[in-house]
């Protein structure tokens, strides 16, 4: 969410982001909501003041006069209660386009209305080249016992999979290395709900825009959530932290639930676009300051890239355009991972500064160092997702006899084994 004042004072820099995210907002009837909404503000300070004044003069006043006042009072009372009623009917309405509005992305993104407008950053690695004739993960996880379709879809239906002998031991793996490495870096390792409440999804920017994409369990007025970023964001909403505690620095771990709506006949095969996953994500609360942002979207993304470097995959940084990076986004990046079955790059890791925008609507807050109480900024990152990333360890690191090379930093967490 934007400060109401910043949209006063900047009507079209929030309209410039709005079309360049490709997002329908209203930014002028948020004006004039707000305007008619001091004036209702402005008419109750004045009726509550009137009714106060009376109650002082009610004492000194002879029979009449207190006739009088009683009677003034007792309409100045309806007179509050109505503008309370439409004052509470105004804030509403405010806030219903206030949750709509869209972050400014930062002046280095491509203008385009998606992934299309996107632009490559840098690359790292080469994708393999085979002397053999190279499978897919599919086939190659099928091919070991390591996967399981049709009977993964009797049980959960369409995109459902399980994972089986040395394929869920490797995603074990990977996940272990994930939060060693982020441990490290002096990460708190935390595992978080993916059951969560409405005002958690509506704290990170998921709601309303997002709701499609979101399982709901209405009998019990909860959500599964489609990233471990929810409930982090929720963690310490309406605390206030203090500048000692920040950056608060977060390993969130949680499987991870979407309906994928709008992607009917999309990576309808395997393991790349599924309704449950795992995924380990880095996850950063700090001071509301744009250079503290920007030095930790540059840590998080270097993190997911040592771990593509160390895992020994070629990938692609992206910087993400405008209609690309979502509604509450300054910038966004994506690391696309090589997967040799579709001869492409796709996208494995995603990277996110999205300044006060989430801490604002989740009331995430800090004192400052002059002791003023501020909204928090939130940054997020991958740090591994699977299945999708395991597809991609398969494919790259096959050999001719349908066996896998397991990365060297992966091999401690295999029982040394560099073959599987
Ligand atoms: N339906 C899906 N199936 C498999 N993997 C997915 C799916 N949706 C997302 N992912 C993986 O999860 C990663 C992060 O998802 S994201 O929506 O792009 N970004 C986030 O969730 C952020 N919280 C950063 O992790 C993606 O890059 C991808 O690797």
């Amino acid at each position: 969410m934007l400060d109401k004042r910043f949209v006063r004072e900047n009507p079209d820099a929030v309209k410039e982001a709005a079309s360049s995210k490709g997002v329908a907002v209203d930014v002028d009837a948020l004006l004039s909501l707000d305007e008619s909404g001091r004036s209702l503000q402005h008419d109750l300070d004045n009726a509550q003041a009137r009714r106060n004044s009376i109650s002082k003069e009610f004492g000194k006043a002879d029979a009449a006069g207190k006739d009088q006042l009683r009677a003034e009072s007792t309409k100045l009372g309806d007179e509050i209660s109505k503008l309370k009623a439409d004052l509470e009917v105004n804030l509403a309405d405010q806030r219903e386009i206030l949750l709509r509005l869209p972050q400014i992305p930062w002046s280095g993104a491509p203008i385009g209305a998606d992934e299309s407008a996107n632009t490559v950053v840098r690359t790292w690695g080469a994708p393999p080249e085979f002397d053999f004739e190279p499978r897919d993960h599919v086939d190659l996880a099928e091919s070991r016992g390591w996967v399981e379709f049709a009977r993964a879809r009797k049980v959960a239906g369409e995109r459902a999979y399980a994972l089986r002998g040395d394929l869920m031991l490797l995603e074990r793996a990977v996940h272990s290395y994930a939060l060693d490495l982020l441990v490290r870096q002096d990460f708190v390792p935390i595992s978080v709900p993916a059951l969560v409440r409405e005002q958690a999804l509506v704290g990170t920017g998921m709601f309303p825009g997002h709701r499609a994409e979101t399982y709901e369990l209405p009998a019990d007025d909860t959500f599964l959530a489609g990233t471990a970023e929810v409930a982090l964001v929720g963690l310490h909403s309406d605390e206030i932290l203090e500048l000692r505690d920040l950056p608060l620095k977060y390993a969130g771990m949680s499987p991870c639930f979407r309906r994928e709506a709008g992607s009917a006949g999309r990576d309808v095969r395997g393991l790349l676009r599924v309704h449950q996953f795992e995924k380990v994500e880095q996850f950063v609360i700090c001071e509301a300051d744009p250079e503290e942002s920007a030095r930790w979207h540059a840590a998080l993304l270097a993190s997911a890239e040592t771990v593509l470097q160390e895992l020994g995959l070629a990938y692609e940084v992206v910087e993400c355009a405008t209609g690309d990076m979502g509604l509450g986004k300054v910038r966004m990046n994506d690391i696309n991972t090589w997967l040799p079955s579709l001869g492409q790059y796709r996208e494995t890791h995603s990277c996110s500064t999205l300044g006060t925008w989430q801490g604002r609507r989740a009331n995430l807050r800090y004192r400052d160092a002059e002791g003023k109480v501020q909204f928090a900024a939130t940054l997020n990152n991958t740090a591994v997702a699977t299945p999708r990333l395991l597809a991609a360890l398969l494919e790259n690191f096959q050999t001719a006899d349908g066996k896998i090379a397991v990365p060297t930093v992966l091999q401690p967490y295999m029982g040394g084994r560099e073959l599987i």
